[in-house]
């Protein structure tokens, strides 16, 4: 269903929008339990637009990390852009692109973090290291910040801004810095969660340097050694997503209220990844860190009292 791009040719007997969203939701459920269970929060237009875009982030993820990656060049990757474009220009290309399409009619979504995301994708394909934070935070405004901008334009905002009337009326601001480091957070999360994976596939997203501050090895990290470097190299990192996670907590409160309650959702559960790292004494090499079902609905009612009140 993920297959990889087919150069852009305006396809007939697609799909109807129904059925597309349809697909979408599938995808969206099969492949990511906490986002889906976000959504399933969301009033019905925006979920199905969220589905929608999910798929389309998802496709572009899988083509340099899904099992077809070996394939995927530079110029795959453009033409994945090429599909964008006539995506943007109301054309879809096949049954997926049909959801899209329609979501573009409904909500303002600019082409840019869609083009930035596959530009984060390229990174992919030549790097496998990071020297320095301020590079890695690049890579993750790509593949991740650029979804909270997208979100962001289906999500809208909040006339009022806040519940507080001292506060209503202000201006509409948007959190787009919030939503980039929402986006930044959950990649670092991931980055963390994955990093034994991602070292079987020789790669570090860690930034390098700070590998030198604590004094741990690309060889340590490749052997999976956990010690006290380790944990206090993780232990950093972790501070700094939640860093993230705090900043972007600030921008919640002047989204739109309908939406309010899922994004906190999908924050907490994805932040919960954090402390089962840490619960799990730093070993992400041989355990893979996830927040169980029962406690994810566990999050769901704390979320919802920070929606009504933060
Ligand atoms: C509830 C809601 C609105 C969710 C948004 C859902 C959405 C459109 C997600 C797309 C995710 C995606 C497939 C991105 C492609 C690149 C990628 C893989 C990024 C990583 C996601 C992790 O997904 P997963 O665990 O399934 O990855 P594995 O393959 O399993 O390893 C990321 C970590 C990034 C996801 C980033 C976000 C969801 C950004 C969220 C930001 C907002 C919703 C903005 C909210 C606004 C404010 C003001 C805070
Ligand atoms: N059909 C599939 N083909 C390939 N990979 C898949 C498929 N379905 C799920 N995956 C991947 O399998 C892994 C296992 O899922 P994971 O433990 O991350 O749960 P999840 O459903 O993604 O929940 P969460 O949103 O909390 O991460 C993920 O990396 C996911 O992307
Ligand atoms: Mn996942």
């Amino acid at each position: 269903m993920l297959q990889l791009p087919k150069p852009p040719q305006p396809q007939k007997n697609l799909t109807s929008v129904d059925e597309a969203y349809e697909l979408c939701r599938q995808i969206t459920a099969k492949y990511s339990k906490t986002f889906y269970l976000g959504t399933a929060l969301m009033p019905p237009e925006k979920r199905q637009a969220i589905w929608a875009i999910y798929v389309w982030c998802r496709r572009t993820d899988e083509l340099v990390d899904g099992p077809q990656a070996q394939f995927t060049t530079l110029e795959t990757l453009q033409e994945w852009e090429d599909h964008l474009e006539m995506v943007f220009s109301g054309h879809p290309l096949d049954d997926l692109d049909v959801a899209l399409v329609d979501t573009l009619e409904r909500f303002p979504i600019k082409i840019d973090p869609f083009r930035d995301m596959i530009a984060g994708q390229r990174m992919d394909l030549y790097r496998s290291r990071y020297e320095t934070f301020e590079e890695l935070k690049l890579y993750c405004y790509r593949v991740a910040g650029t979804v909270g901008l997208m979100s962001n334009a289906v999500i809208g905002v909040d006339g009022d801004g806040s519940r507080v009337p001292w506060r209503s009326h202000r201006d509409h601001y948007i959190p787009e810095e919030e939503a980039i480091a929402l986006g930044i957070a959950n990649q670092l999360t991931n980055i963390l969660r994955d990093v034994g994976e991602d070292a079987q596939r020789g790669r570090i997203y860690l930034p390098l340097e700070d590998l030198e501050r604590f004094n741990y090895s690309q060889e340590d990290l490749f052997k999976g050694v956990i010690d006290d470097r380790w944990r206090e190299l993780m232990r950093f990192q972790i501070e700094r997503a939640r860093h993230y996670y705090r900043e972007s907590e600030r921008g919640i409160c002047h989204l739109c209220r309908d939406s309010r309650w899922p994004v906190w959702s999908a924050l907490m559960l994805y932040q919960g990844i954090l402390d089962v790292i840490e619960a799990n004494n730093y070993d992400v090499f041989k355990k893979r860190a996830f927040v169980p079902t029962a406690k994810k609905m566990l999050y769901l009612p704390v979320a919802w009292l920070r929606a009504q009140v933060l």
